[in-house]
C-alpha cells in the first residue's frame, strides 16, 4: 500500500491515485486561505478551524444535512470544525471530500462533507487543510491493531467496530486487525511483527496488553530497534486505561481513535524489572507502574470481590486504613531528585527544556543493566533501610494510573526516571482518609505524609509472608525485586506536547 504515504513523505509519490501539491508548497503560514464554491458557499483555512461559510440558511444549506452537531452556533450561516477534528480531505476532479469528527452525544463520529466538481485550486486547499489538521502529526498510519476479546468485560471488540474503526477509516489509515486468542498472544503477536510494515501497534484493551506488547518487541533480537521504531498505542477499552488516560487525554474510544490519528511518536522510559524466579533472573519491562504495599494489596488482593465493581477499591482502601496495615520492607534507591520543591522544578524544567536523546540504538537487543540485577550486590550509592512500618511502595512512569487518580505529578516521558511515592502505613486514621481522598483531588501530591522522589532504580525486598508485588497491573511473584530506568527506551503516540495530557499540579490555594 506504498501509494497511501503520499503525503507522509511530501513527495508527491508517482503512483499515488491522485496528486495534490506537495505540503511544503502549499503551506499557508498567515493569510487566511479561502476555496469559493460558488452556490454552495466558501471554505476557509481559518485560525481555529475550517470555517464554512453558507449563503443560506443552516437547514437549507448542504452542510447541514450531514451533521448539524459538528458546527456552532446553529443559527449562523458560517459553521467551523477545528482542525483537530479534520480526519482527512481529499480533492479529485469529481468531488472535494472532507472528513471530520463530530459529536454524537457522547462520543465522536465520522461524516463527510462532499461537494460535486470543485473549482482547480481545490487539491491545493485540501492539501493546505491536511496540514494545518495534522501539524507534526504522521497522516495515514499503519496501524496494526490488536483487539482483547475479554478486555473491559469482553466491550472491547463491540467498542472498536462502533468508536474506533470508523474514525480511523475515515482518517484513511491502514489497519490490519487481529483478535487476541490467548494471554500471551498479543507478546507473541509483537515478537514476530514486521516492525518495517507498522507505524504503531494499538491496543483495543486495557493496560494489559500494552505491557505484553512492550515485553513481546523487548524479546526480540532487533529489541531496541524495535521499541524505537514501533509505537505503542491504547484504546481505552479495559478495565485500567492508564495508557490511554495520559497520552490521549480520554477514557472514551472513539476520542482516543482521533487522538492517535493525531497523534505524534514519542519516546518513553521503560524499567527493566529483575526478579530471580527458580534459581534463574527474569527480566521484564515495565512501562507505567510497579507497586507494593496498599496499592498492589488493593489492586490484586480484591480480585476475589470483582463482582463488587470499582466500590471493592474503595472498600479494601477502608479496610486497610482502618486496620493500620503496614507492609514492611527493606528499600534501597537510586534518588534523581529528592525534595517535593526540586522535584516540582525538575517537572517545570522538563517541560521547558530540550528533551534529552537516549543512547544509540545501534545495539540489537536491550539495552545492558547499568545497575546489575536483583542477584548482584546493591549498586554503589543505594542504602538499603528497613523499613517497618511502610504503608504504599509505588513508582509509576505517568501521572495519571486511571480517570481522576493523579499518583504521579511530576512524571515525564522521557527525564530517565520513574517517580517514586512512598507513604507510611501507621499514621493517624484521619491522616489516611485524607490522603486516599487527595489522589482524587488532585493534591496527592502536596500531602505531608507522601514522600516523592524520582529515582533512575531501586531495590526492594519484602519483609513479610505473603502479599502481592504489581507491575503495570499484573500480578508478578511475590519475592524481592529491582528495578532499573531506561530513557526513552520505547515509543508511544501521544497528543503533541512535551509532558503528559492535561495534567501536573494542583493549583496552589
Ligand atoms: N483471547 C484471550 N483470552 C484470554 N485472555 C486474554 C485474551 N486476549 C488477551 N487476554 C489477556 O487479558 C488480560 C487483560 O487484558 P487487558 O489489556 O484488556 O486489560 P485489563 O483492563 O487489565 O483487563 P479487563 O478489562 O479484562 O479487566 C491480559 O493479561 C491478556 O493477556
Amino acid at each position: 500500500m506504498h501509494h497511501r504515504y503520499t503525503l507522509m513523505a511530501q513527495s508527491g509519490d508517482s503512483d499515488a491515485p491522485f496528486e495534490p501539491p506537495t505540503l511544503a508548497e502549499t503551506l499557508v503560514d498567515d493569510a487566511d486561505q479561502t476555496l469559493d464554491l460558488g452556490d454552495a458557499g466558501k471554505l476557509v483555512l481559518a485560525e481555529d478551524g475550517l470555517r464554512i461559510e453558507s449563503p443560506e440558511a443552516p437547514s437549507e444549506s448542504p452542510f447541514a444535512a450531514c451533521c448539524p452537531a459538528a458546527f456552532s452556533p446553529s443559527d449562523s450561516k458560517s459553521r467551523t470544525i477545528p482542525y483537530h477534528l479534520v480526519l482527512y480531505a481529499e480533492s479529485s476532479p469529481s468531488h472535494l471530500e472532507i472528513a471530520f469528527a463530530s459529536r454524537a452525544s457522547k462520543r465522536l463520529i465520522p461524516s463527510t462533507l462532499s461537494f460535486p466538481a470543485p473549482p482547480p485550486l481545490a487539491p491545493s486547499f485540501a492539501a493546505a487543510l491536511l496540514t494545518r489538521a495534522y501539524g507534526p502529526a504522521l497522516p495515514r498510519k499503519r496501524l496494526k491493531i490488536l483487539v482483547n476479546p475479554f478486555g473491559g468485560q469482553g466491550r472491547a471488540q463491540a467498542l472498536y467496530n462502533a468508536e474506533i474503526k470508523p474514525i480511523l477509516d475515515a482518517a484513511r489509515c491502514v489497519l490490519d486487525v487481529e483478535t487476541t486468542k490467548a494471554g500471551g498472544h498479543a507478546g507473541v503477536i509483537a515478537a514476530e511483527l514486521d516492525i518495517e510494515a507498522y507505524d504503531a501497534v494499538v491496543c483495543c484493551s486495557g493496560d494489559g496488553l500494552p505491557h505484553e506488547v512492550f515485553n513481546g518487541l523487548a524479546r526480540r533480537a532487533d529489541a531496541r530497534r524495535a521499541l524505537g521504531r514501533v509505537a505503542v498505542s491504547q484504546m481505552p477499552c479495559g478495565s485500567g486505561n492508564a495508557l490511554s488516560w495520559n497520552l490521549n487525554g480520554t477514557g472514551s474510544a472513539s476520542e482516543a481513535a482521533v487522538a492517535l490519528v493525531k497523534g505524534v511518536r514519542r519516546g518513553v522510559d521503560l524499567a527493566s524489572v529483575t526478579q530471580v524466579v527458580g534459581g534463574e533472573v527474569v527480566r521484564s519491562l515495565s512501562f507505567l507502574s510497579q507497586a507494593y504495599g496498599l496499592v498492589a494489596d488493593i489492586d490484586l488482593g480484591t480480585e476475589g470481590l470483582r463482582w463488587m465493581g470499582d466500590v471493592r477499591f474503595t472498600l479494601g482502601v477502608l479496610a486497610r486504613i482502618l486496620a493500620r496495615t503496614t507492609y514492611a520492607a527493606d528499600v534501597a534507591v537510586g534518588v534523581q531528585v529528592e525534595g517535593k520543591e526540586r522535584v516540582r522544578e525538575a517537572w517545570e524544567a522538563g517541560l521547558e527544556g530540550k528533551e534529552e536523546e537516549e543512547d544509540g540504538r545501534e545495539e540489537e537487543g536491550l539495552p545492558p543493566l547499568r545497575f546489575g540485577t536483583v542477584g548482584d550486590a546493591l549498586p554503589t550509592g543505594w542504602t538499603a533501610v528497613s523499613v517497618p512500618e511502610l504503608g504504599n511502595f509505588y513508582a509509576g512512569n505517568m501521572p495519571l494510573m486511571s480517570a481522576d487518580t493523579t499518583f504521579f505529578h511530576a512524571a515525564l516521558p522521557r527525564d530517565g526516571c520513574f517517580d517514586l511515592v512512598t507513604t507510611p502505613g501507621d499514621i493517624s486514621r484521619m491522616d489516611a482518609l485524607g490522603m486516599m481522598d487527595s489522589v482524587g483531588k488532585g493534591t496527592f501530591f502536596d500531602d505531608k505524609n507522601v514522600e516523592y522522589r524520582k529515582v533512575v532504580g531501586y531495590r526492594l525486598t519484602p519483609r513479610i509472608p505473603s502479599g502481592y508485588i504489581s507491575i503495570d497491573g499484573e500480578k508478578f511473584p511475590f519475592v524481592p525485586l529491582q528495578v532499573e530506568v531506561h530513557r526513552g527506551l520505547g515509543t508511544v503516540i501521544g497528543l503533541p506536547g512535551k509532558g503528559y495530557v492535561g495534567v501536573g499540579f494542583a493549583k496552589k490555594e
